[in-house]
């Protein structure tokens, strides 16, 4: 075994690697987005994929749920693969007061009730886990060009799916744009082993206010939007 979570052999994964939550998802960029995709990883169905986007080569891998979740695929992209640049295509629920659903958020920084990021720099230091800024601004300007409906700010990234003791409108005054559960972890991850990170997020529900809700084909569409999105940023020197 290469990994203790994936067999694929060194070389196995481009430098460049979208880390979806979701392994079905994982699948669904693979198998409508990128050429010549084969499959490198299945170990525990947290699939991985290598293909090319626009002639680039591209790799796609699941993270599962959750930053303990994460870190481990990250460290293993990372540190076994040689993983260079990682974006996170993934779901959030939206909070912010601004924000709706179908929206794209580009999460600038997360903040977290994880202690990953408590007891990085040691007890005294909340240390804010930020995106890197180039890819930041690379997708900022192709979601502009693409008139698609972009907010950069502010997530939450949460240890925990249920948990009635977070206010979420506490969040939102404090410009919180939406809740999810792994940027605060790859951030601190990028800052740490030295790759660039990003996660650009499709709100495909609402935490506060009405409940908006959307059909499967607004839903499929909009994650559509975010995994283009992903991939443009990706290859986007
Ligand atoms: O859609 P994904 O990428 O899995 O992201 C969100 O969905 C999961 C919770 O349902 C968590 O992983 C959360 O961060
Ligand atoms: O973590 C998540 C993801 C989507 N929606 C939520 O409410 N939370």
């Amino acid at each position: 075994m290469a990994t203790p979570h994936n067999t694929a052999e060194r070389g196995d994964y481009a430098p460049v690697c979208l880390l979806p939550g979701d392994p079905l998802r994982a699948r669904y960029i693979a198998e409508n987005y990128l050429d010549g995709a084969r499959q490198v990883n299945a170990v525990r169905n947290c699939l991985g994929y290598t293909g090319t986007y626009k002639g680039v080569p591209v790799s796609v891998q699941a993270s599962g749920m959750g930053i303990p979740s994460l870190s481990i695929y990250v460290n293993e992209l990372v540190r076994f693969y040689g993983v260079k640049r990682i974006i996170r295509p993934g779901s959030a629920g939206g909070v912010g007061r601004d924000v709706h659903i179908r929206d794209i958020v580009l999460a600038q920084g997360s903040s977290t009730d994880s202690n990953v990021a408590a007891g990085a720099l040691g007890p005294q230091i909340h240390y804010a886990p930020l995106a890197d800024f180039g890819l930041l601004d690379r997708a900022y300007h192709i979601a502009c060009d693409r008139g698609l409906p972009v907010k950069v700010g502010d997530v939450f990234a949460a240890d925990r799916f249920y948990n009635d003791d977070i206010d979420n409108g506490l969040l939102a005054d404090y410009g919180v744009l939406a809740v999810e559960m792994e940027s605060a972890g790859l951030y601190l991850l990028g800052a740490r082993l030295g790759f660039e990170a990003l996660s650009i997020l499709s709100v495909s529900d609402m935490i506060v206010g009405e409940g908006e809700a959307l059909t499967a084909e607004e839903r499929a569409s909009s994650l559509d939007d975010m995994i283009a999105l992903s991939l443009e940023t990706a290859i986007a020197e």
